[in-house]
């Protein structure tokens, strides 16, 4: 594509014919991954700044730079305010704008995203449609799975994904947005249709400060939604029992749909009944009652289902087709995982890596057992250290007994993770110990749980590996706790 083309659209540019004819081949923010004849933008980073590696770029054949700071380059440099910004604008504009030709579902909120897009993928999936996920777990573009660094990519790697998509015959997109995607800009540029809030609570305060700058991000999901007036149906879905619900409608620049269980709501969940392995309740709806029996456990699973179920109806899908969905929907891999070998007591992996979700699912496994609750819970490294000593009160709260563990310790020393954990739990003593090594946690775990007691696993979840120094080993808190009980003696 010509680089006039793909820059006609940025504010106060001017360019020679003669830079303006450059054909562009590809577009790279990584000068390590540079090809001949592409373009390299530079993006100040948190580790280190794009600007620092012109030379390098130029040397492996980048023809046009794009830049924010002063650069010294021997090809032509494009000076932008917002590096961000242009990124979006260019990279949508080499892949042909795919959004606009791609319904999209954008799902934010601090828990619940990977489970609502699985949710209205299965739904999306049974209705006929072919669909593509991008999420925490993995990208999916029909039935093919692409390994991913972040819940929500970069601008780059998404407008990629979303020509992927559009050139496989994908019918419905369904995206985890996550607040660290809506501040760093990378979905400046996405057209989203429908939009879905599920809850906010304390995560990610070393990155956004403070609750408001955190809902601040999220909320520019439900004004985005306004870029376009063409005529394409677009609405916003909304958790009615949760505080942010009143300044969500405000923000919303189109109609909203409400769901809940609490508070009167368009879609709404009643008559709920809660076991270990099912859930049954009344889904009320403008179009119907039905009842669901589903395996997706936990109330916080209700408010998950009535999100999906709301954004599957709101675009058309009959009702008869979510009821079969969320009838058969098996668990989500680390959303309260049942974890069954033969062992005489349950054990639930589970990725409550939030004070809030650590409290739903400890208060849910409450309800279950009839013996005692133990939790193994871990803090990440590298993370909003304000929630480390949050999560540990809920599990002593909570839970009968805690284990204090590794969770990915990342760069941090693994036992100041677990200082700032039990900083605060004077009198909780005798309820809970530490052991720094997450398989001898588990391990110890799985030796003193008796019949009728229950494990819960905390924080890691569907991963398969743990972040130690820098360095990830392989690590599954589903295969560590199986092997710890069979190789246990009774
Ligand atoms: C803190 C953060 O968000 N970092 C993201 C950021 O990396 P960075 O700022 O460290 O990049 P950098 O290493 O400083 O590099 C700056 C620039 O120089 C370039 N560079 C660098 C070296 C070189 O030799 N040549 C070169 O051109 C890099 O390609 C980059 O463009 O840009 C990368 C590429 O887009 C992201 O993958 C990376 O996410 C990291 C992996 C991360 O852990 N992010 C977390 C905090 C995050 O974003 N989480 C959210 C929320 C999760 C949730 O709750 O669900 C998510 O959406 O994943
Ligand atoms: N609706 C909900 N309300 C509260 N807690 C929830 C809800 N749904 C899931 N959880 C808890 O949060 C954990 C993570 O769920 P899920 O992966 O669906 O959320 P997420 O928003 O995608 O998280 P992440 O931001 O890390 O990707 C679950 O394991 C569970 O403990
Ligand atoms: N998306 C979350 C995942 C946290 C999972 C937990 N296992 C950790 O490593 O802290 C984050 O990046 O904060
Ligand atoms: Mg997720």
């Amino acid at each position: 594509m010509k680089l006039s083309e793909l820059i006609q659209t940025l504010p106060f540019i001017s360019l020679t014919e003669e830079a303006g004819e450059i054909e562009i081949t590809a577009i790279y923010t990584d000068s390590r991954q540079v090809t001949p004849g592409s373009l390299f933008i530079c993006i100040e980073g948190f580790q280190t700044d794009g600007h620092l590696y012109v030379q390098d770029a130029i040397e492996k054949g980048a023809r046009v730079i794009i830049a924010e700071k002063e650069v010294e380059s021997k090809v032509p440099v494009i000076y932008v305010n917002d590096s961000v910004r242009a990124l979006a604008i260019i990279a949508s504009a080499f892949y042909d704008s795919p959004t606009t030709a791609l319904p999209l579902i954008g799902i934010t909120g601090t828990n619940g995203k990977t489970t609502v897009s699985y949710l209205l993928d299965a739904i999306y999936n049974h209705f006929g449609k072919k669909t593509g996920v991008i999420g925490t777990i993995h990208n999916k573009v029909g039935e093919r799975l692409k390994e991913t660094n972040n819940t929500t990519p970069d601008a780059l790697i998404l407008q990629q994904l979303f020509h992927d998509m559009r050139n496989s015959g994908v019918e419905q997109v369904i995206m985890e947005v996550s607040s660290h995607g809506l501040d760093l800009g990378r979905v400046y540029g996405c057209d989203f249709d429908t939009v879905i809030f599920t809850n906010l609570s304390q995560d990610h305060l070393d990155y956004h400060k403070n609750e408001f700058n955190y809902f601040f991000a999220k909320s520019q999901l439900f004004s985005r939604l306004g870029n376009t007036y063409d005529g394409r149906r677009k609405y916003s879905i909304i958790n009615a029992d949760d505080k942010y619900v009143g300044m969500l409608k405000k923000t919303s620049a189109f109609p909203t749909i409400t769901y809940g269980i609490d508070s009167e709501a368009d879609v709404m969940a009643d008559d709920i009944e809660l076991s270990q392995d099912c859930t049954i309740f009344q889904l009320k709806t403008p179009v119907g009652t039905v009842k669901i029996t589903s395996r997706l456990t936990g109330k916080f699973n209700i408010y998950n289902m009535l999100a999906a179920a709301s954004a599957a109806l709101i675009n058309d899908i009959p009702l008869h087709i979510i009821k079969d969905t969320l009838q058969v929907v098996p668990p989500i891999p680390g959303r309260f995982e049942t974890v069954d070998f033969g062992q005489p007591f349950g054990v639930i992996v589970d990725y409550a890596h939030t004070p809030h979700a650590v409290k739903n699912i400890l208060e849910t496994c409450k309800e279950l057992k009839t013996g005692k609750l133990y939790c193994v819970l871990g803090c990440g490294g590298d993370r909003d250290p304000a929630k480390r000593p949050l999560m540990a009160r809920e599990a002593v709260w909570h839970a009968d007994y805690a284990i204090f563990t590794s969770d990915n310790p990342r760069t941090e020393d693994p036992r100041a993770i677990i200082d700032d954990m039990v900083q605060a739990l004077d009198g909780y003593e005798q309820t809970y110990e530490i052991i720094i090594d997450r398989k001898a946690a588990i391990e110890k775990a799985m030796s003193i749980a008796e019949a009728g007691d229950l494990v819960v696993i905390a924080g890691k979840g569907h991963e398969t590996y743990q972040e130690i120094a820098g360095e990830k080993y392989p690590f599954d808190d589903r295969i560590v706790a199986k092997n710890a009980f069979l190789n246990k003696e009774f």
